[in-house]
């Protein structure tokens, strides 16, 4: 393991609300850190929230310690999550939030600063992948150490279908969900596997809808909001997994947003993720439509960049 224990490391949850407060509920409940310290201009709401939270660590059997503080001390810590900014109403897109979140993207950023040279900047407000590209710029980290939970959480979702589905437990299932997290997104069927063998060596197409359960995935978010208004427990799970990932030096393979060289923008590809961010990126050899639709989800978000860095002129 690289750098000091992970237990007297110290996580800043920047953003206290739903996704916010999910995200250091699992960090209770899998403890990695020393300290988790959450931000939030709302500071009534922020140290409500630091209460309760507090309250869950308090029955005796976990040393992480929740606390209120300011954006000053979030540049210091070893992982800085974000989680700032509106979530998406009725009917709106992801991208639909670009115009709110890349302001206060910003500010959040600048009033953090000066941020620690060892620092993980983890973005998880939406337009995850554009704020990603964005927070690159503003952070001057270098760009392996900033980077989004990406379609990590819809990766996670379509192994959960196709567990339902085929009726193998999703840790034995491999499918990841590539491109921009949101509308333009991507299943890489042609890599899926069951067990480490191809998945259309295991099931029929009758088995497995692959169109049904790819739009199904897409579609998941927007289900569950239409009823209870948001998403929080499953990027609380994702974003606090990602954490472990980091300060326990894990080396493992996520589908994250990340720079990508050749298209000069932020989307979820695979790549290996350990104390100094993204340690690796790993290519994956899309058959023709995957790749055709890779580069769709690319266009989408670099037009989204075009119009977000015309506003800010
Ligand atoms: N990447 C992913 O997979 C997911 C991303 N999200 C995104 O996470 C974001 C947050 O969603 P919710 O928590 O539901 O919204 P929320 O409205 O409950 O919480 C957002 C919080 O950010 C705070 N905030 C605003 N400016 C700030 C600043 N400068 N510094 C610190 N905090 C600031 C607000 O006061 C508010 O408490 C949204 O953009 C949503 O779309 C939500 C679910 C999954
Ligand atoms: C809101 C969102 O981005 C999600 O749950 O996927």
């Amino acid at each position: 393991m690289h750098g000091k224990a992970a237990l007297t490391s110290k996580i800043a949850v920047v953003g206290a609300g739903e996704v916010g407060s999910a995200i250091a509920y699992s960090l209770i409940l899998n403890p990695i850190a020393g300290d988790i310290l959450l931000i939030d201009p709302k500071t009534e709401v922020r140290d409500a929230q630091a209460q309760d939270l507090s309250d869950a660590t308090y029955h005796g059997n976990t040393s992480t310690r929740v606390r209120a503080a300011e954006h000053k001390e979030a540049g210091q810590c070893d992982i800085i999550v974000m989680t700032a900014g509106a979530a998406q109403k009725k009917g709106e897109s992801r991208t639909d939030l670009i115009g709110r979140n890349l302001k206060i993207l910003s500010k959040a950023i600048e009033d953090a600063k000066p941020i620690h040279e060892d620092a993980i900047l983890l973005l998880v407000a939406n337009p995850v992948d554009v704020l990603t590209y964005f927070a690159q710029k503003f952070s001057g980290l270098p760009k392996a150490q900033v980077f989004g939970s990406g379609t990590f959480l819809d990766s996670a979702r379509l192994r959960g279908i196709l567990a339902q589905r085929s009726g193998v437990a999703a840790s034995s299932i491999d499918a990841y969900v590539l491109g921009e997290h949101g509308d333009s997104q991507l299943v890489a069927w042609s890599h899926a596997s069951i067990g480490g063998v191809p998945l259309d060596q295991v099931f029929t197409e009758k088995e497995i809808d692959k169109k049904a359960i790819a739009d199904e995935t897409k579609q998941k978010a927007a289900a569950i909001s239409e009823s209870k208004g948001a998403t929080s427990y499953g990027i609380g799970g994702v974003a606090a997994s990602i954490c472990k990932s980091i300060l326990f030096d894990q080396r493992n393979i996520r589908p994250v947003s990340h720079w990508q060289e050749d298209l000069g923008l932020c989307l979820s590809m695979p790549a290996v993720i350990g104390r100094e961010g993204i340690v690796r990126s790993i290519p994956v050899n899309l058959n023709d439509e995957e790749r055709k639709n890779l580069e769709g989800s690319a266009n989408n978000l670099k037009e989204v960049i075009q119009e977000a860095e015309k506003d800010q002129q």
